[in-house]
Parts: structure tokens; sequence; C-alpha cells
């Protein structure tokens, strides 16, 4: 896991040998540890090189080996052997140095980074802190400031803003081992002890606790209730106060702290979740690896309205042409001048030129036809888009792939009205979709393997987390939100407020309680959807009272702000009241506790006092329910699959790891006990009714999550 090359005569060359990120394993700990004894001891050998194969030089600690306990050498002390060695030890940098990589080259007395390598602590992001002396080392390099910026957030940066803040000697456009070699050869005469960065003075600003309160509170109005940045601010608080073995002390403690703690395995969990999401396959055994995409060029888009502009931008900043259709000139106009600016504004931020050559505007469908694909974005009406599928069947050429962006309506009723079924699917972009990193891609039972591989392609390409899932209304993702919504709703018919449940789910770490957010969304878009289903509207059952709608428990209160034109930020006012329409500070409304109160005496319903606790149970279980639902169906393949829609389309905390993994750390049996007696409590609430797969599982011992997908025999899966 580590070669040993004697170059020049006189150089160690070590490279590490674990592909495909070089990660620190048990076995390459091993190897680095007798590969540095070596060649320490051999008196040939006057200085050495560490680098990685494959141009890529580590990407730190091997992640998987965390979920048992750490075996083998250990890192803090290999480290220390290289620092304090006799002879010196150059870091070639290519590619990446991340965590324990760049901890490596922290111990090294010299680093030479390429000029397309990336280096950072991103432990932070897994729930963990640098542990292997890099909240003790870095600050001493760069400084408090830069260091513990680069520590609490995790960010990589850049090989030329690493030579800026001091991380790294040298950067070089050759090869970087190429470098460190004739480097080292020159490093031979000089002295080591101004190298090893344990000794370094630290170089402390004066106002050391103000600078430390005021990344706290930054560090917690951020990430509330998440604790390893926390941990990394004392860690690095101990490198600014104690001697250096005081402070790796102090630094391992705090990693004890963290190591085996539920944020840590679920934010880990999200890392693997998030790779194998991409990982893609059909009952058909087509999949990632064996479907080759479409290369897209030119690309159409057809509706500029919110959704539509964000598509056109995210589609022209990755340079592939793009045809935006409106209807009305007017429209068009204002569409056109949205996505330039948006296009301008993001190649700004990036320091790039925006690509608006790549950009053409048209009222003429005709104007489509030679593209490769479509990707529709209109209003979200199934007559209309099946009037539009089937004037595209009409004007493109036959290999053009169609695309619906509907959030939810049936994909294969759009295919149904085409001349080319198997080249239909979804590409549910999620709003604003230049800025969200979702994509759910909806295989519908005649989506063919290319149309949906050249769906997660491009969306990659976009730069989006893309997720493949089956047809069913809402998919995966508005399908299971539509639970903990209605959840919510019924919680404050019973006596909650919406800032009683907003808090408890802030609390739980959503950026965003589901009535803050359904206000920033619009509160017409579920209404429009209400209508559309005959929840609400004209086509009611006149024979449903209001609080039941088709057999269940429906809460019309959300119909009852709309009809007031209470529709959320955008009109000052919804479930909370605003400074003005568009403002953002939500405040209390007395209005909407006197609408709950009627409400309330109107239905003879008494009110309670709800705890937080039930507030959680009841939006958060009745969520994984209808999740173990989608897996039952085969709608999602797998857990990993639904936790990443929900941790890159709707704010689920990752320190919670997505609601399946959520449901998965709170234990099966306990969420099963808690649905049942719910469901018993509220009979005429189907969601709440524990699902046959949760209790399939909870009957087989309760799996880890990783082992479900062995429990979820579908009858028919729909991907
Ligand atoms: C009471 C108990 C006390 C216990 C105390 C314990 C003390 C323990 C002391 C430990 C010392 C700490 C050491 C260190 O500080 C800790 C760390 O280093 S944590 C790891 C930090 N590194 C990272 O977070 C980097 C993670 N990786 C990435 O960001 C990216 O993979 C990449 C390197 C930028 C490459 O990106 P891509 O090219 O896009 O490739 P992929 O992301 O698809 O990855 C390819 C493949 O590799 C797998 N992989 C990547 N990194 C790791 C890793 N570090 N470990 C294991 N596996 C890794 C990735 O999963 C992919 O594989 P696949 O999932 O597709 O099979």
């Amino acid at each position: 896991m580590a070669r040993y090359e004697l170059v020049k005569g006189s150089l160690a060359l070590i490279t590490l040998t674990n592909p495909p990120v070089n990660a620190l394993s048990s076995a390459v700990r091993y190897g680095i540890t007798e590969k540095i004894k070596r060649a320490l001891g051999d008196p040939k050998v006057k200085a050495v090189v560490i680098c990685g194969e494959n141009e890529r030089f580590c990407g730190g600690a091997d992640i998987r080996e965390f979920a048992a306990p750490m075996r083998g050498h250990s890192l803090v002390m290999l480290f220390d052997d290289i620092e304090a060695g006799e002879k010196p030890v150059i870091a070639a940098i290519e590619g990446v140095a991340l965590g324990g990589g760049f901890e490596l080259a922290l111990a090294c007395h010299y680093r030479i980074a390429h000029s397309k390598a990336r280096l950072g602590l991103p432990e932070v992001t897994l729930g963990l802190l640098p542990a292997a002396g890099g909240t003790q080392r870095l600050p001493r390099l760069i400084g408090i400031p830069a260091a513990l910026e680069l520590i609490t957030t995790g960010h990589h940066v850049s090989a030329q803003e690493a030579l800026k803040l001091g991380m790294v000697d040298q950067i070089t456009d050759e090869n970087a081992c190429k470098m460190a070699v004739e480097f080292a050869l020159r490093a031979v005469a000089k002295p080591l002890s101004s190298r090893r960065i344990s000794t370094l003075t630290m170089p402390c600003p004066p106002n050391l606790d103000a600078l430390f309160e005021a990344v706290t509170m930054q560090v917690q109005k951020k990430a509330r209730g998440v604790m390893a940045p926390l941990a990394c601010i004392q860690a690095v608080r101990a490198a600014a106060t104690l001697p250096y073995s005081k402070g790796m002390k102090r630094e391992s403690e705090l990693m004890a702290s963290l190591f085996s703690s539920s944020q840590a395995r679920a934010l880990q969990y999200c890392f693997f979740a998030q790779r194998t999401a991409g990982k893609w396959t059909l009952p058909s055994g087509a999949q990632w690896s064996n479907i080759k995409p479409r290369d897209i060029r030119r690309a159409a888009v057809i509706g500029l309205g919110t959704m539509g502009r964000g598509i056109a931008v995210s589609l022209a900043r990755v340079g592939i042409s793009v045809i935006a259709v409106e209807t009305e000139k007017k429209l068009l106009e204002t569409g056109r001048q949205m996505v330039i600016g948006m296009l301008e504004r993001d190649a700004k931020r990036r320091g790039v030129t925006a690509s608006l050559y790549l950009l053409q505007f048209t009222l003429s469908l005709q104007d489509v036809k030679d593209v490769d694909i479509v990707i529709e974005a209109v209003f979200e009406d199934m007559s209309l888009k099946k009037r539009l599928f089937r004037d595209l069947s009409k004007v493109c050429r036959p290999s053009t792939l169609l695309y619906t962006n509907t959030s939810g309506l049936d994909v294969d009723a759009l295919a149904g009205v085409t001349d080319r079924p198997h080249m239909v699917a979804g590409m549910h972009f999620f709003s604003p979709a230049h800025v969200m990193k979702l994509l759910e891609v909806i295989c519908g039972p005649r989506s063919s393997s290319e149309t949906i591989a050249t769906a997660m392609s491009l969306g990659k390409r976009m730069g989006k987390v893309c997720v493949a899932v089956g047809n069913c209304p809402g998919f995966v993702g508005n399908r299971m939100v539509k639970t903990y919504t209605d959840q919510a709703n019924f919680l404050l018919e019973e006596g909650a407020t919406p800032e009683q449940v907003d808090g408890a789910l802030e609390e739980f770490g959503f950026a965003m309680g589901v009535f803050r957010m359904s206000d920033l969304a619009g509160l017409d878009v579920g209404w429009r959807i209400r209508k559309e289903s005959g929840l609400t509207g004209p086509d009611v059952d006149p024979k449903d009272p209001p609080h039941r709608r088709q057999g269940h428990r429906y809460s019309p209160i959300p119909d009852m702000l709309c009809e007031q034109g209470r529709m959320g930020q955008k009109t000052g006012c919804g479930w909370y009241v605003y400074e003005k329409p568009g403002g953002t500070e939500a405040k209390p409304d007395p209005l909407i506790q006197k609408l709950l109160e009627g409400y309330r005496v109107r239905y003879s319903i008494q009110p309670r006092k709800i705890s937080s606790q039930e507030l959680i149970e009841r939006c958060l279980y009745v969520l994984a329910n209808e999740g173990f639902r989608v897996l039952e169906d085969g709608i999602a393949v797998q857990p990993e699959d639904i936790d990443v829609i929900y941790l890159f389309g709707y704010g689920f905390p990752r320190h919670r790891g997505g609601p399946m993994f959520y449901a998965n750390m709170v234990g099966l049996g306990r969420v099963l006990d808690r649905l049942e007696h719910y469901h018993h409590a509220h009979p005429d609430v189907p969601h709440l009714k524990p699902s046959q797969l949760l209790k399939k599982l909870v009957a087989c011992g309760s799996p880890p999550i990783q082992k479900w997908k062995e429990h979820i025999k579908t009858m028919h899966s729909h991907l």
C-alpha cells in the first residue's frame, strides 16, 4: 500500500498506492510507517519525497474504517516521526490533499503542489475534526483566523489560495513529484529546525477571545445543534493557548467525543449515500456503468417561468447551447432579461465570462427541431403539457429526447401522447433550479435506459446530485412531503401554533420549519395542486364535510388562508405576517391565532398542549413511514436515494442523515410503536398506519440501513 524506490541515488520516493483516492487505511498507515523507518535508517538516503499514485496525493483517513474501532498504526505517531526525522521530507501534492492527507503534508518539512491540486481539512463535514495534528499544526503555519475558517467550514482551497495562505511552499504546472525530487536535492543542505511546524511559535492576534466568540456565534447560527464545528473551535483554541503536546491531547479528547457520536455516523452515511445514489440501476440490469449516455450539445427549454429560467442558466453555464421558448413576446422579453442577468451574476461570482452567446430566445416552437433534448418547464397543467408533448413529437427530429420538469404529474401519460414514449422521462429540478443541487430523474415504465442515463449524466454535468426514481404522483420527494405537511396542519387543528411546530423542527435542525418554508415557496402552489386533485374547489364531493376528503381526514386550513389571499411572503402574509409583500422577517400573526381558534370552535375540537416530542414524532415518523412505502412500491430502490433527496431538496438536516437514516437511528421498533400509537389515536389518517416494510424490518430484528435492500421485495418495480 506504499511503494518504496531509491531515486537519483540518494532520495527515497514513497508512493501511496490505495486507489482511488489513496486513503490512509490501516494497510497504508503500516506501509508508510515501514517505508519512513527504512528511509530514515538508510545512510544512502538524504531526503524523502512522499507522493500518491494516479496523480492523487491522498483523500485522508479511510472513512470506511471509522465504522469500527480504530486499529493499527497511529497517524499521530507516524506524523510526529516524519516531522522529527533528521532528513527533509517533501510532500508532492497532486490532485487532492484532504483531511489526514493534508495532515500528512503538514508533518512533512516542505509541500510542493500541482497548480490544479485542492487542499483542505474537510473532517468537520463528516462530524469529526482533523485529529492527526491538523488543528495544532495548521494555525501555527497560517495563523489562527485562516485556520479557524478552513477547519470549521471544511472548505477545500485551490493550490493558488494555498500558496497565498502559506499552506504550501511552491506550486507548479509540471509533475509535482518530479519537482519535489529536484527540490529535495536542494533541501538536503538546509537546516530543518524552522521547518517543523509543531515547534513554530503561534502567531496570535491580540483580540483572541473576541475572535473565538465571533466564530462560535457564526457557527451556531449556521448549523444549530451541530457538534463538530464547535469542537473544531475548541481544538484550535487549545492550539492558541497550550503548548503543542497539550494541544494534541486536547485534540484527541475532542475527537474521542465526536468519533462515535450519532452526528458523525449520520454525516459519514450522507457522504456514502450521495455516492451510492449516483450509481443507479434499473430492473433490466441497465445501470450507470453499462449504459452510455448521449452527448448533449443543444437543448431547448420550453417555458421561461422561474423553473425554466433556472434550467436555462444551469445548461448554459456548462457550455450547452440553449433555445428558450415562450408563448408571448412580453414573457419572452422578461425571461430573456432574467436569464441573462442570472448568467452574468453567476459568471461574475465565478470569475469567468458569461456564455451569453449560447442563448437563443424564440416564440416559435419550430426553432427546437434540431436540438438533442427538450426540457419542458411550462405551467403544472396536464392538458397543457400533453398538448405541448404532442407538438414536440411533430416538430423535433426523431432522435430528440423529451423531458418534463413536472413536480409530480404522470410522466408516462405524457410519454403516451408522443411518437417516442421510450425517449421521454422526467427531470424534476428544485427551485431555484440554478441553485438547488437536487435533480430527481423520473423513469417512466417505458423510458429507455439511454434516456435515463442521459438525464443522469446531464444532471451531473450541471453540478446536480441526481437520483433516479419511479413514476407515481409526487415521485419520491413530493409524495413524502405531503404526509409531513398534512401532519403539521393536523397539529394546528389540535392545538399547536405555526411557530410552535416550526420551532420544534428548527430545533431538530431544519433551517426552516414547515410553515416558514411554505410561506417562502408560496401557499398557492399547493392550493393549485389540491384543486387539481379534487381536494378543494368546485370538484369536491358535496357529501364530504370540510375536514374529510376522499374518505380520510383533511385539513382545509391552508385553503382558507389562500382564499383570504394569504399566499406567503410574496403577499406579505401567510402562516406568518411579514413587514411588506416580499418581506422575509416572519412574525406570528394574531389573525392566524384567531382563525385557528375559530376553526376549533366550529368543529368542536378541544385544543390541547402538544409536546415538542409529539410534533417531531408525528411530522418525521410519518415521513419515514411514507419512505418505507416508497421503497415497498419500488419507486426508490434504496433508502440512500430517499435520504439524498431529502438532504438536497428539502433541507433535511445533514447531521440527522435523512428521514430513513433518522428512523434507523431512533430504532425501527420505536418508530413502529409510536406510529401504531398515533394511528390508534387518528385512525382516519392512513399515513400514520405503519407500512408493511417497516413491520417486516422490525420483525427481522431491525437490520442496519445498509441491509434493508435485502428485505425489499418489490412486486413490481416502477423504476
Ligand atoms: C472512543 C473512541 C476514540 C476514537 C478516537 C479515534 C481517533 C482516530 C484518529 C484518526 C485520525 C484522524 C485523521 C483525519 O483527521 C481524519 C480524516 O482524514 S477523515 C477523511 C477526510 N477526507 C475527506 O473528507 C475526503 C473525502 N473524499 C472526497 O471529498 C472525495 O472523494 C475526493 C477525494 C475529493 C475525490 O472526489 P471524486 O473524484 O469525485 O471521487 P468520489 O468522491 O466519487 O470518490 C471515489 C471513491 O473513493 C471513496 N472515497 C473517497 N474518499 C474516501 C476516504 N477518505 N475514505 C474512504 N473512501 C473514500 C468514495 O466513497 C468513492 O468510492 P465509492 O463510494 O464510489 O465506492
